[in-house]
Order: C-alpha cells, then structure tokens, then sequence
C-alpha cells in the first residue's frame, strides 16, 4: 500500500480543488467517514459520544462528524481543546453544527471522557508537529483509562507527527484510526504506528487519477504484496538452479546463531549451502545441519584458499551472526566485502566490526544488505537513540544513500531502505519476536533469497515480510510468550505454502 507524506497529500487537495471539488467537500466526506466508522461499530441511538477537536481542520472533521452522529441519534460533547476554531473551514464547520450539541472547554471535559461510550479524536492531523501541549495530556490519560470506551482518531493519532511517526510527549490511544486518501507513515512507522490502531483508509473526494499519477517511494508490505516476486520453482530445476549461499558465522560460544540462520536459508527455497566455520565448531554444526557442506577455517591465521574459493564461488554471502568481533573476523569481513560476487548481506557482529569504518561498506562491487537492530544502526551512524526514534525512516534512508546499501532497520515496522530512495516499511510480526536469535533467523532467509537471484531490495523486504508472518503464525499457535526464534524457522514452511499457493 502507498504511503503518502503530508505535502503530498496538500498536493493532491489542491488537484482536487483545481478540478472542481471544493475543500468543504473533502471535510463534509471525511467527518462522515468517520461517523460511519461509528455506526458501523454500534447503534449510536443515546450513546455519550465525546469528540475532542482542536482549532485546525482536524477540529473541523471533528464537526462534521458531531453533527452527522447527533442527527443518528448519539448525545454528542464537543470539547474545544484550543479554544474555538481558526480555520475558515472549521469555522464553517463549526457554525453549521447547531443546536442540541453539548461544546464545553477542555478544563471542564474530564467527567464528559470518564462517562463516554465513544471518544473521538480530531484535535491534531498531519500538520502537527514537535510535542503535544502538555495542557491537553491530563485529558488525553483520562480518554486512555475509559477502557469501555471505543476511542478513534481521525486521521492521525494527536501527538503523533505525521511523516515521522515520531511521538515525543503524550498521544491519544485508539482503537481505530480513519485516515483519508492514502495511508500516512504515521500509520505504519513506530512508535506513532503503535497509538493508531487498526487504521483504515478511506477516499473523501480525491480523484483516483490523481492519486494513481503522484510518484510514490514509499510503501508498506503485506504477504500478498510479495507474492507475485516468487515465480513458481523451475520444474527442471536443480540445486545449482537455486543458487549457492556462503554463510561466515558462528564462533566458539556462538554457534546458535550460525546454527538458525542455516536453517533459516535451507527452509527459505536455497540450493546449496556452505557454512564457513573454525574447525572447533565442526562437531557441534555437521549434525545440527546436515544438508550443508562446510569450509573450515583456522581463526589463527588469515583467510586462506578454501575461504576465497566459497567466496568467489557464493552467489550470495551471509556475514555476521554470532561471528565475534576477534581480529580474523574482521579480516573475514575484509575478505568478502573486497571479494564477493553475489550479494552480501551484513548482520550483527560484522556490522558490529564496520561500526568505526563504515565508509568500508563503499568497497565491494556487488549490493549490499545490512540488517542493523537500532543499536547497530545507532553504532553505525553515531547517533543517539532518540534521533533514530524521532525518525525511523528517515534514519534508515539517509544511511542507504550515503554507503550505498540497502538498510534493514530492524524492530516493530521495519524499514528497508535502498539506496535509489525507495522505501518499504513492515507490517507483520509481533513482540513475541523481540528474543534473542530472531534476528539471525531474519538475516539467514535474506541471505538465501538473495542467493536464488532475487533482486536484493525485493528479497530484504520480501525476507521481512516472511519473517514477520511466520513470527504471526507462532504467535497463534504458541503464543507470544511462548514462541521461540527456532519456532519461527519452523513456521516458514506454512508462509511459503501461502506465497506458493497465489
Ligand atoms: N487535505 C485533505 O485532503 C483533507 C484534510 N482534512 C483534515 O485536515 C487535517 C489537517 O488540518 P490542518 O492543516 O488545519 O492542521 P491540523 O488540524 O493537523 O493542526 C491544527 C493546527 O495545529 C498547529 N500545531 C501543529 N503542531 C502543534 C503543536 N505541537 N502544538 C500546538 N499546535 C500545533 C498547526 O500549525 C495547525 O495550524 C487533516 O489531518 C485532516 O484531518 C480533511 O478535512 C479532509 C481532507
Ligand atoms: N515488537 C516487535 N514487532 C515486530 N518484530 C519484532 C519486534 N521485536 C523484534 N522484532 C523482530 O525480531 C528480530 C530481532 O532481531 P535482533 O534484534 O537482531 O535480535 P537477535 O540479534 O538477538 O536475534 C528483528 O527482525 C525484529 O524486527
Ligand atoms: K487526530
């Protein structure tokens, strides 16, 4: 699904106002959006229906959408949460709710939430920016302890920054958030992405020619978005057809990692795997995996022949998981970034080792994939924390075009970034995932999708998306207390029968 920023929306308006749709328009469609969504969900007939507006026209959806569910029938409390309204819209709006309309101040609004049947949120959409005034937080924690309530934004969450999703202070909870036109980063991109909801789209006037002519990088992924990548598998095909992954992880101490993301990539569709490990790890990952063939390596000397063969002989190279951080991993790294044909994907430990010399990720010929949680990225960029969170899209962007690489950065609503601008953020998974070794089941089906030819960018989001929809199918049957990185592996059988199956 496009995901489009505020300025893009304002484009389209204006389209929309050019071709003959007036602004009242667009606001009279959108507050009875939003009504609609109400009466969907229950019979207004009596039901204290609280709508918060602030003074933009979010305020003046709100309006719209308290008189359209007055006239149902609901007992309608407008509460004016800067004051009256500024803009001419709203003003309209305003004015053309009429009588038998409770309007009170936000000072005196607090029994008005307690007591709701159904709070809506209309104080701030995609103009909103920096922190919510601190005034208004009281009101908004006593939305959030009305759990009977049903609580529904309109448009964004209040408190959530539109082409961020950054939340810097308090935010309204909902249930359900309408939005209008296009789905926003809001919608998709955490921490804003956690306050929303469900969120729906819905059309209010815009023209679908205008929407469909507006260039878009920006999307968000479902399984049946990543569906039409997989072409069913040659029915002559052999391993050499499904090419060849060369994997450097593991270490003494570390061997799991090495032992899921092998997994991983055999249960993602790979010809043939070749795990390059220091001998002391042999007896531990021969049985562990026995269909791949291994290159062993002694850590006290530098990368020899047979590690330069599987690199020039891998069609894609995984490096990282549970690899260390000693002086021979780093050569390791060294080794593929200068020697590697196929695309390299790069994961925890050899992120971890480029963390100080970045500018190396310039070097190899062949793409890039790197697959950052926000504390590797934070390493990698030398940012804070709360920069990343303020902008998770952005972060993750600016990396990709400036060491020309796909970034993966990873966490609730992952963002893949490539470095043309395209943007792809997730939609499945859950926090039954947040476990130690998910990461390297993610990083194992990446490498191996890489290795089949996939076009890099298509086969990091597409490896997301997959990840996150086996995380969704453990969470089911397991729970998310319960299920574990290794369930994961488990479930990608039952994903690809549902991507095989389209
Ligand atoms: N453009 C469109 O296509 C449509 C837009 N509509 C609505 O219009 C909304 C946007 O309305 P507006 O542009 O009037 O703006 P908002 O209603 O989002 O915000 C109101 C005002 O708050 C101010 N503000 C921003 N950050 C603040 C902060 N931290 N503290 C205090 N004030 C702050 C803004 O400068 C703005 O003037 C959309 O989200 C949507 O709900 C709908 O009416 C339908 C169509
Ligand atoms: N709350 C969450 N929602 C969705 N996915 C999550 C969540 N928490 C973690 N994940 C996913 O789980 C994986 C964890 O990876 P990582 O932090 O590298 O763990 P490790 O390296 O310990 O295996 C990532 O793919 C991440 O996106
Ligand atoms: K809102």
């Amino acid at each position: 699904m496009r995901v489009l920023t505020a300025a893009e929306i304002r484009g389209l308006e204006s389209c929309a106002v050019e071709s003959g749709v007036s602004m009242e328009t667009l606001m009279e469609n959108a507050g009875a959006e939003v009504a609609a969504a109400v009466t969907e969900k229950m019979d207004v007939t009596g039901k204290k229906t609280v709508i918060l507006c602030g003074k933009g026209n979010n305020g003046g959806d709100g309006f719209v959408a308290a008189r359209l569910l007055a006239a149902e029938g609901a007992k309608v409390t407008v509460v004016l949460m800067q004051g009256a309204p500024a803009s001419d819209l709203a003003k309209q709006a305003y004015d053309k709710m009429g009588r038998g309309i409770e309007i009170i101040m936000y000072r005196t609004a607090g029994g008005a939430v307690d007591a709701a049947d159904v709070i809506i949120d209309a104080v701030f959409g995609f103009s909103f920016h920096g922190r919510l005034p601190s005034v208004m937080e009281p009101l908004l924690a006593r939305a959030a302890e009305n759990k009977k309530a049903f609580h529904i934004s309109v448009d964004i969450p209040s408190g959530a920054v539109c082409d961020t999703g950054a939340v810097e202070g308090a935010c309204f909870k909902a249930d359900l958030t309408v939005t209008f036109t296009a789905m926003k980063p809001a919608g998709v991109v955490y921490p804003a992405a956690g306050f929303g909801g469900m969120t729906v789209v819905r059309q209010v006037g815009i023209k679908e020619e205008h929407l469909e002519m507006l260039p878009c990088d920006t999307e968000s992924v479902l399984l049946g978005n990543i569906c039409p990548l997989f072409p069913k598998r040659d029915p002559e095909g052999h391993k050499g057809t499904y090419g060849r992954l060369l994997m450097i992880c593991g270490s003494v101490g570390m061997a799991g990692a090495c032992i899921m993301a092998a997994r991983a990539a055999l249960r993602s569709g790979v010809g043939l795997l070749n795990i390059a490990i220091p001998h002391a790890l042999y007896p531990i990952l021969a049985p562990a995996v026995p269909e791949a063939i291994f290159t062993l390596y002694d850590p006290t000397e530098a990368p020899g022949e047979a590690v330069l063969d599987a690199i020039d002989k891998a069609s894609a190279c995984l490096v990282g998981c549970g690899l260390g951080t000693a002086p021979y991993a780093a050569k390791l790294v060294d080794a593929v970034l200068e020697n590697a044909h196929g695309t390299v994907v790069l994961d925890a430990d050899a992120l971890n080792i480029l963390a100080k010399t970045p500018e190396k990720l310039l070097v190899p010929q062949a793409p890039v994939i790197i697959t950052p949680h926000p504390g590797e990225m934070c390493r990698l960029n030398g940012r804070t924390m709360a920069e990343l969170r303020a902008d998770r899209l952005q972060t993750a962007r600016v990396f990709a075009q400036t060491y020309r690489v796909i970034t993966v950065l990873k966490g609730a609503g992952t963002i893949i970034a490539a470095p043309s601008g395209e943007t792809r953020v997730n939609t499945t998974g859950n926090p039954g995932m947040a476990k130690g070794g998910s990461g390297d089941v993610l990083a194992g089906i990446t490498g191996a999708l890489c290795a089949q030819n996939m076009q890099p960018f298509e086969a990091a989001y597409s490896a997301v998306c997959i990840h996150g929809a086996a995380g969704d199918l453990c969470a089911e049957a397991l729970s998310q207390h319960g299920m574990l990185p290794t369930d994961l592996i488990e479930k990608l059988p039952q994903v690809f029968l549902q991507i095989e199956g389209k």
